[in-house]
């Protein structure tokens, strides 16, 4: 992509803001030729080197070089970049059925078949990243996007802590959301396709239960339970998970990363894709509600 340094507004309606990350917010647009709406993300530009405000020309560059390499259907799409002095706009596909985050906070937690039909697209999307030697580094639920109000349709977004593993470039000094990091991103150590695994794991765990397996009261204990995988199925809400469910987060919460469970070995796993009819059925009778 070259940037284009034509005046956004001249080509694009600007409407309501739909979400937002550190350096950025997120509007509906709509282009004025086809009336097609599109969501603009306002990434504010460093003004200095030295600013710790803004993001760098590179970091902003590599975001858009690698959402411009993937094509998925669980991944958020880059259709144009614009430039000004003070930021760079990137125009991405609509996603505008709120964080599935959000969808959880209302929800507290999913039955198996929701969670699975969820992480069924996250996995998809992840193996296209991994086919493609892309790491995400920030998967967590703020960063999965529904596509509509009732939908279960989901994208990944927001691919700013992304990066291309090339050849022997070791990424070690990356950390995203404290609760989603691996053991290798807490000891600055070398950064691989297993440590987007660790965050599925993560986020498979809050899907089923509610609760964050390595949450502490703050930071540096959530960092310390982390590198010593201090977690267990304890929390009550684990009590009518099928064991399929919690050998598949077992797979992922492991410390070493080349134990790890891959996207491969994942997509294949009895809890998501079921060899026989029986085995839905019991992961089906093990999610109903005793209530
Ligand atoms: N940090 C964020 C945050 C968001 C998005 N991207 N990056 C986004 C992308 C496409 C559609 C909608 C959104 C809103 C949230």
């Amino acid at each position: 992509f070259n940037f284009k340094q034509d005046n956004f507004e001249e080509f694009y309606h600007i409407g309501e803001p739909i979400g937002s990350g550190q350096f950025a917010v997120v509007r509906k647009c709509k282009l004025k030729e086809t009336n097609v709406e599109y969501a603009a993300k306002f990434i504010k530009r460093k003004r200095t080197k030295s600013s710790r405000r803004g993001l760098s020309i590179e970091d902003i560059q590599r975001e858009v070089s690698i959402l411009s390499a993937i094509d998925h259907e669980n991944i958020v799409k880059l259709y144009d970049v614009y430039e000004n002095k003070s930021e760079v706009i990137l125009v991405l596909e609509l996603v505008c059925g709120g964080e599935l985050f959000q969808f959880l906070a209302e929800r507290e937690k999913v039955n198996e078949d929701e969670a699975v039909e969820f992480l069924k697209q996250i996995l998809e999307g992840v193996r296209h990243l991994h086919e493609h030697s892309i790491v995400h580094l920030d998967l967590k639920p703020e960063n999965l996007m529904l596509l509509g109000q009732n939908s279960t349709r989901l994208k990944i977004i927001d691919f700013g802590l992304s990066r291309k593993l090339d050849e022997g470039v070791e990424v070690k000094d990356i950390t995203g959301t404290p609760e989603f990091v691996a053991p290798e991103i807490v000891n600055y150590d070398p950064l691989c396709t297993a440590t987007d695994m660790w965050s599925i794991g993560v986020i498979t765990y809050i899907l089923l239960s509610g609760c964050s397996p390595f949450l502490g009261d703050d930071k540096q204990e959530t960092l310390a339970n982390i590198s010593a995988v201090d977690f267990s199925f304890d929390c009550e809400d684990f009590a009518n998970t099928s064991l399929l469910a919690k050998n598949f987060i077992q797979g992922l919460l492991l410390r070493n990363p080349n134990e790890r469970a891959t996207v491969y070995d994942c997509l294949r796993h009895p809890w998501i894709r079921p060899v026989k009819e029986s085995q839905a059925q019991c992961r089906r009778s093990s999610s109903i509600n005793l209530e």
